[in-house]
């Protein structure tokens, strides 16, 4: 086995150790999820069936990348291990176990806006206060008591809930969460906690079941362990109890979803569980260079909750963190923008290798008109993905009635689109006489005869009608042909085809494309289930931590929250938004557990950096309209500085930190190394005055304030911005954006 010779000792102890329960708890990466890898791969060498294995993810692509590397060690055998995240291996269980539990095995999985909305529908229908029971609120603690498997039964019996419910004015939560789930039940439909927690059901009330997968998964492994839930930890703790064979890792320190119920007593329950356990330390890292480790180690000491690891690096020291000081949001979106393109061109880097990490969503904006500005391709890993937007949710909502009629919301949203003269009254009327028949929505609709007047009643059972064709033909056909006859069939392609604006042209485009990742999904020789169901269980899986990879186009830049970065790596990394209240988010910390967990987020940004790290803050920016002025964060000065080069954020004047160099250092820091690219031999006149640079010829003599004198070799303008290539005496050749460097033009 040659990829022994790829471990160090205790990570090939712990790919060796193969039976028993086993748990990695260790420092950013110091080869844990390679571990995993590398185990599992070791596991099918020694003959282990792969559909006798169970690893769980974080993420999709997680699984994808761990499949394709075993992949390469142990062939296609590969391909049927049991792999994925959490979510996507119970919900195929679920598939075809539903029958069991009272479900359709077409069930539904409602997306965070389809259980947004039905909240709201019903606190209406409850006449209940919607700015008391807001939708994401009483969400949320729907969703904490299901991941502690809090029944509704049990959520209205508790006297501690009510009494909390009470105290925060919220009686009604309990009624809520018991329609909610009825509502769910009657529809056909689970949402993202409901898979788990119907997972826990299923296994409870069928020790039969439970004992097939028992049988089924001899290994289970879970990665990430830090932030499964107490649903997650119960399911493995079930599964594994028969053969004992669970190998879990995962990083403490890396805890960043205890406001999602994460719960860092499953490490410690583990130990008890567990008492033959086998642990195992790693501790060095391979992925950083020694000054990133050192200063992740320096932010995370500030915890008193951590269990104590010691980290090293043997890497190279490295540079240090530099720290951008900005004026405004969208001068920190510029200057990060213009360190990116500046150290792809003078290292020749690809754009794959740079990642802007951000608290939260909303701040890609000022990123990305940067990005734009400069011509460099980006993507956004979460956000507002591709199966959020309108008419893609339309299209899947055809789609899911088509597979399962009794999706209530699903029907709610197509009923009348496009429209075909069934009027709001006559949707209140239809959800009305469905709650006092007890019947579902789809039942009624599908009767509705019975219920209205002949001229009302004949629209609505003709679009049932429509809705049944279509059911008969996914019956027949692949997921691609039934979604192009429904797209057409339903009125949807005409009525977006029709809308001219801007606006209408890549809705309709957004269809085409919808349809072309369906027929890619058929096409793919090794999917064995073509079905719509099929089909619309894997996207609605997707979650914000996964791109639709197929559609990448060469290099980019990734931009994502720091949760969605979670185990993975990049060369250079930049933090932006690093200010108090925005990180630490204001939001979040009412305690010193939530300030430790922000800081823990800290931790798993700076340690996804394998080279460089960049972080920035804005002295001001737009907040929900307003331009607010702004701190740096308390994270800035928790780095040990001897790690931190603060060279762009010392300057005194603002306008000078718009990629001015300022060559100052704070005085208090030890000098770092010179960097290679600046003139050493240069130091520039202190009347240093830029040039207008709009009519720069090749062949002109230049002056630079960081690299000397040069001569232009070559300009190349594109989309209204130009670089310039000049042949620098010292330092060599250098690409810069006329429009940001400082040019004295000599000639
Ligand atoms: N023994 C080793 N020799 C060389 N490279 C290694 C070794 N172990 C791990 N690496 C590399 O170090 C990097 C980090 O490894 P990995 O992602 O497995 O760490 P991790 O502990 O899972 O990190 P995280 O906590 O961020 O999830 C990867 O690029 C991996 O290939
Ligand atoms: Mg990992």
């Amino acid at each position: 086995m040659d990829y022994l010779k790829l471990l160090n000792e205790s990570q090939a102890a712990a790919v060796m150790q193969t039976e028993g329960p086993c748990m990695i708890i260790a420092g950013a990466g110091s080869g844990k999820t390679r571990v995993l890898t590398y185990r599992i791969a070791n596991l099918l060498e020694q003959g282990v069936d792969p559909f006798n294995i169970l690893a769980l993810t974080f993420t999709n692509k997680a699984a994808r990348e761990m499949r394709a590397r075993i992949e390469k060690v142990v062939g296609p055998e590969a391909k049927n291990l049991w792999m994925g995240t959490f979510h996507s291996i119970f919900a195929r269980i679920l598939r075809s176990e539903a029958d069991k539990i009272g479900f359709p095995r077409h069930f539904t999985i409602y997306d965070t806006q389809d259980s947004k909305t039905l909240v709201s529908q019903i606190v209406k229908e409850l006449d209940l206060d919607d700015k008391l029971y807001k939708p994401g609120m009483v969400l949320g603690r729907i969703s904490a008591a299901k991941n502690k498997l809090i029944s509704v039964q049990q959520y209205v019996n508790d006297p501690v809930i009510r009494q909390d419910d009470e105290a925060a004015l919220r009686p009604k939560i309990g009624v809520i969460y018991q329609q909610y789930a009825s509502r769910c039940f009657k529809a056909g439909a689970m949402d993202f906690d409901d898979l788990l927690f119907n997972t826990n059901v299923l296994f409870k009330d069928h020790p039969d079941v439970l004992n097939k997968y028992q049988n089924i998964f001899k290994f289970v492994m879970v990665d990430e362990y830090q932030d499964t839930n107490y649903s997650q930890y119960l399911i493995t703790r079930k599964l594994a109890a028969k053969d004992r064979n669970i190998c879990v890792v995962g990083d403490d320190a890396q805890s960043i979803y205890a406001f999602r119920g994460a719960d860092i007593q499953n490490i410690l329950n583990f130990e008890k569980d567990y008492p033959e356990l086998q642990v195992f330390k790693l501790e060095q890292n391979y992925r950083s260079t020694k000054n990133i480790v050192r200063a992740a180690n320096s932010v995370i000491k500030n915890n008193k909750a951590q269990l104590r690891k010691d980290v090293f690096s043997d890497n190279e020291d490295g540079t240090l963190i530099e720290v951008i000081k900005a004026s405004s949001d969208n001068e920190e979106g510029k200057l990060v923008a213009n360190s990116i393109y500046e150290d792809k061109m003078n290292l020749h880097l690809s754009y794959d290798d740079f990642a802007i990490l951000y608290r939260t969503n909303a701040q890609s904006r000022a990123m990305e008109e940067a990005l734009r500005k400069l011509n460099i391709k980006y993507k956004i890993v979460g956000g507002l993905s591709f199966y959020q937007r309108k008419e893609i949710k339309d299209l899947v909502a055809y789609l899911r009635l088509t597979v399962n009629p009794n999706d209530e919301q699903a029907l709610r949203r197509v009923i009348n689109y496009p429209k075909r003269g069934i009027g709001d009254t006559t949707i209140s009327k239809l959800i009305n006489a469905a709650e006092e028949s007890n019947h579902t929505l789809w039942e009624v609709v599908s009767n509705a005869n019975s219920f209205l007047a002949t001229r009302i009643a004949n629209p609505i059972e003709g679009f049932a009608e429509q809705i049944k064709s279509y059911a008969v033909l996914a019956a027949k056909e692949d997921a691609f042909e039934a979604a192009k006859f429904i797209a057409k069939n339903s009125g949807m392609i005409e009525e977006l085809y029709s809308d001219k604006s801007i606006e209408g042209l890549s809705r309709y485009e957004n269809i085409q494309e919808l349809l072309n990742g369906i027929k890619e999904y058929v096409d793919d020789p090794e999917r064995e289930d073509k079905s719509l169901a099929a089909f619309l269980q894997d996207i609605a899986l997707v979650t914000d931590a996964d791109t639709k990879d197929a559609k990448d186009e060469g290099e980019t830049v990734t931009l994502m929250t720091i949760h969605s970065a979670k185990g993975l790596e990049f060369r250079n990394v930049y933090i932006v938004g690093m200010e108090e209240n925005l990180f630490p988010s204001q939001m979040m910390i009412t305690s010193r557990a939530d300030l430790e967990e922000e800081r823990r987020l800290f931790y798993v940004a700076i340690t996804r950096a394998e080279k460089k790290l960049v972080l920035s803050y804005a002295t001001s920016r737009y907040q929900w309209g307003n331009l607010r002025s702004c701190e740096k964060s308390r994270f800035l000065d928790e780095i040990d500085p001897q790690y931190v080069d603060f060279k762009f954020a010392a300057s005194p004047n603002p306008g000078e930190s718009t990629f001015g160099h300022v060559l100052e250092r704070r005085s208090n820091l030890i000098p770092p190394a010179p960097r290679k690219t600046v003139a050493k031999g240069y130091t520039p006149p202190a009347d240093f005055q830029p040039s207008d640079t709009s009519n720069l010829a090749t062949g002109q003599r230049v002056e630079h304030p960081k690299f000397g004198y040069g001569t232009v070799t070559k300009l190349e303008t594109q989309q209204g911005s130009t670089k310039a290539i000049i042949q620098f005496e010292e330092v060599g050749e250098k690409t810069l954006l006329l429009s940001f460097a400082k040019l004295r033009v000599l000639t």
